[in-house]
Formats: C-alpha cells, sequence, structure tokens
C-alpha cells in the first residue's frame, strides 16, 4: 500500500497526505501497520535524494520510475528503517513479482547492494537553492531547522477542554505548545476518537494558528477570511467569535469548510469569487489573505514539495500573490487590520510581496503582530515563523490602513 502511494506521488498525482489517508481508510488496517506504512511513505519522501544518489551507480540504462520508487522505499527500509537487509529484499522481490513491475533479479541485486550515500548534501536532504533559501532565512538556526525537516510530522490539535478531557480518557497524551495549540500523541485514530467526532478537536499548526492570532481580538467583529480554502483559519475565527466571511476561487473547498464547521458547531458565510480581480462587498475592520503559495515552510508534512518545486514556480507564486493583495487592501476599512500568510519560507512570497505592495499603497503601513508565541525571527516587513520542532514556516505580516475607523 506504501509503494501504490508512493509511486502515486512520485509520479506527480497530488499529495502524500491525501493520497496516505484514502489507502489508509480504505485498507483498515491495524494501527500497527497503518504507522508502518506512513513511516515508509514520509521516509522515502523525505530522504528521496540521498536515496537516489545511493540507487544510481547500481542502476544502469532506464529504470520504469514505478521500479525505481519500489527500490527507493525498499532502500528507505534498509537504511533508515533499520528493517534486516534479508526481510526488506524478500519483501520487495515479492512486490515486484507480484506486480509484474521489475524483474525480480534486479531488486535482488540493487536492494542487497545499496548502501548510504556519503554524507554532503545528503545532511539536508534538499535541493542546492532551497537549501540556500533556509540558510538564509534562519541563519544560524538553519543546520536544526532542516535537520527536523527529516523527522516524523507530530500531530497538533486546537482543542477545548471538554475535548483534551475525553482525549486523556481515552489514553492520548496532550502537551501545550505556542499558540494555544497542543502537541498530541493519540491512542487511537483522531477520527475514530469521541472529541473529533464531537467537535472539540481541530488539527492546525502553531504557525497557522498565529496567522489567526495576527488579526487579535476577532470577538464579534466581522472578518474577511481571502483564500479560505478548506476553512481551517475559517473554523479558529469563528471559534473565537468573529463573523466570517470566506472567500476562495475553488467552490469544492467551500463544501470542505461547511462539513467541518458543521462538525465543530460553528458557522461563517461563503463566496466563490477569484481574488485576482475585485470582490464587491463591504469592507471589513479585519482581513485576513492566507494566499496561495509553493508551501516550501510546509516540508516537514509535504516532503515531496522539494522534489518538486523550482525556482520559477516560487516567481509565478509571488506574481500571483502580488496580484491578490491589491484586492485583498481594497476591502479593509480606514483604520482597519490587514493580515497576509503564506505558508512558504521564500524571500519572493513574503517579504518581497509586501515591500512592492508598501511602496504602491503607502495608505497601509506595517505593525508587529501580537500575541506570537511561535518561535520567529524577522523577515522585512514581516516575520517568518521557524520550522524546528514540528512548527511550520509560515512569513507572516500585519498591516494598518491609515484613517479613523468607523466604530
Ligand atoms: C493556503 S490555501 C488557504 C488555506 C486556508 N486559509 C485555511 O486556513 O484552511 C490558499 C487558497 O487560495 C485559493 N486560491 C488560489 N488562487 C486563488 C484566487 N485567484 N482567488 C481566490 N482564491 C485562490 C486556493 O484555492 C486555496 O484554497
Amino acid at each position: 500500500m506504501a509503494a501504490r502511494v508512493l509511486m502515486k506521488v512520485m509520479a506527480g498525482d497530488g499529495f502524500a497526505a491525501p493520497a496516505l489517508d484514502a489507502a489508509l481508510q480504505h485498507a483498515a488496517l491495524p494501527a500497527r501497520d497503518a504507522g508502518l506504512a506512513t513511516h515508509v511513505v514520509y521516509g522515502t519522501l523525505r530522504h528521496a535524494p540521498s536515496l537516489k544518489a545511493a540507487l544510481a551507480p547500481l542502476l544502469t540504462g532506464d529504470t520504469h520510475p514505478k521500479v525505481q520508487t519500489l527500490l527507493l522505499a525498499g532502500a528507505y527500509e534498509k537504511l533508515h528503517l533499520g528493517t534486516p537487509a534479508h526481510a526488506v529484499v524478500n519483501e520487495y522481490v515479492n512486490l515486484a513479482r507480484a506486480a509484474r513491475l521489475a524483474p525480480p533479479g534486479l531488486v535482488n541485486a540493487v536492494l542487497r547492494r545499496v548502501e548510504a550515500a556519503p554524507m554532503d548534501r545528503a545532511s539536508t536532504e534538499l535541493p542546492e537553492w532551497l537549501e540556500a533559501v533556509y540558510r538564509q532565512a534562519f541563519g544560524a538556526q538553519a543546520d536544526a531547522v532542516t535537520a527536523d525537516l527529516l523527522r516524523p510530522q507530530p500531530l497538533w490539535l486546537s482543542v477545548s477542554e471538554a475535548g483534551a478531557a475525553s482525549l486523556q480518557a481515552e489514553g492520548s497524551t496532550l502537551t501545550p505548545g505556542p499558540q494555544g495549540v497542543d502537541r498530541v500523541e493519540l491512542s487511537r485514530p483522531l477520527r475514530e476518537t469521541d472529541a473529533f467526532r464531537q467537535g472539540h478537536a481541530q488539527p492546525i499548526n502553531p504557525a497557522s494558528m498565529a496567522c489567526v492570532d495576527a488579526l487579535g481580538d476577532v470577538e464579534g467583529v466581522r472578518v474577511l477570511d481571502l483564500a479560505g480554502g478548506a476553512g481551517v483559519k475559517a473554523a479558529m475565527l469563528a471559534a473565537r467569535g468573529a463573523q466570517v466571511t470566506s472567500v476562495d476561487v475553488a467552490a469544492r473547498k467551500h463544501a470542505a469548510a461547511k462539513g467541518n464547521l458543521n462538525r465543530l458547531g460553528l458557522r461563517a458565510d461563503f463566496l466563490t469569487h477569484d481574488l485576482t480581480g475585485p470582490l464587491d462587498v463591504p469592507p471589513a475592520s479585519h482581513v485576513l489573505l492566507d494566499a496561495p503559495c509553493t508551501g516550501s515552510g510546509t516540508l516537514r508534512s509535504h516532503p515531496e514539495i522539494k522534489l518538486r518545486l523550482t525556482p520559477a514556480a516560487v516567481q509565478a507564486m509571488a506574481e500571483l500573490q502580488a496580484r491578490m493583495l491589491p484586492h485583498a487592501a481594497a476591502l479593509v476599512e480606514p483604520g482597519g487590520v490587514l493580515v497576509y500568510s503564506v505558508c512558504s519560507v521564500t524571500p519572493q512570497e513574503g517579504p518581497q510581496v509586501i515591500a512592492r505592495f508598501l511602496e504602491a499603497h503607502p495608505e497601509f503601513t506595517v505593525e508587529p503582530a501580537p500575541d506570537l508565541e511561535v518561535p520567529h525571527v524577522p523577515a522585512g516587513p514581516g516575520v517568518l515563523t521557524v520550522p524546528d520542532g514540528g512548527v511550520d514556516g509560515f512569513f507572516i505580516a500585519r498591516m494598518r490602513r491609515v484613517g479613523e475607523s468607523s466604530d
């Protein structure tokens, strides 16, 4: 199952998280096997660059992409998971034979001989240009950050008191983390817990919560949640008492957001709109643009991004963000607050988008984001949360429109 998920993801067909989730739900594996499949999928993706380097000298001529993926997973099990070599060879030879994918002799020979590649760039498992991005962003902390990106992602939950009590009663452990988000070790799959089913728990990374908190107190306030997607931040805003209107170009995401809000016993309004053009709704005192981005700050939970992302794609995303921001800004009342966030650590998508915007829009000034508990570093007109300890890397800038608020 892990190999099948990996073949899909390595072929560029979607992301690992939904593919694995769907496969796990379909297969209904015992918890230990589900855990192993998760390790194999994420571990293979996280270590793919050095595993490819280790396999390269053993492969002559063209190797079918699916066979390469099978060998990557086998090499991961042998070199990183500590599965005994003979078991790995046996298992993957059988897989290749059953799927009629590759001559079993090839799989046997390669997996028997594969050894860890010499450590050089393998220490970060990042393409050179992306490693430079991380070094520039996090300086002295870059080594710790890039090492952390190779560890399994913890589960972060925003959980009510009742939810915490219910999870603990089921044998889960909760450790308080930044932005009021708990780090949780579950005793059974999240969707099966009472806390989740009864709407007392919402998965959210602390850095993602920091974007919500950057808006300040939103109790009773109308908030425009722009590029609201599947509505995780919309839910957290609604939970803080905001009247949320969530806007996204993708109507299908509204359905997911509504379903999740229903589960949580919360509500929001939804508008389907392309924010590269103006949106005709009354301005609001609080506007969040959680813009589409490359996700370069989420490599721990989405390791496949580093295998696909290119500098050209970063540039294209920065251009899209720069087109959306003025339309978001136009929806901010005088005296109101605009928060711009992206889950990316590239300078193009964060500081540079905001710097260009401020040059053209002197009616906006930057101010510090309040309640920022996640570790962060300055990044031009905003901050970057530090993707260490399972926290994602987000760029967050809070701006205020000059003028008197109408309240
Ligand atoms: C980072 S995700 C949003 C995540 C969401 N805020 C949350 O917390 O769950 C970015 C969203 O931007 C949306 N998007 C992309 N291009 C857009 C556009 N031109 N206009 C409006 N939304 C857009 C995508 O559909 C995606 O849902």
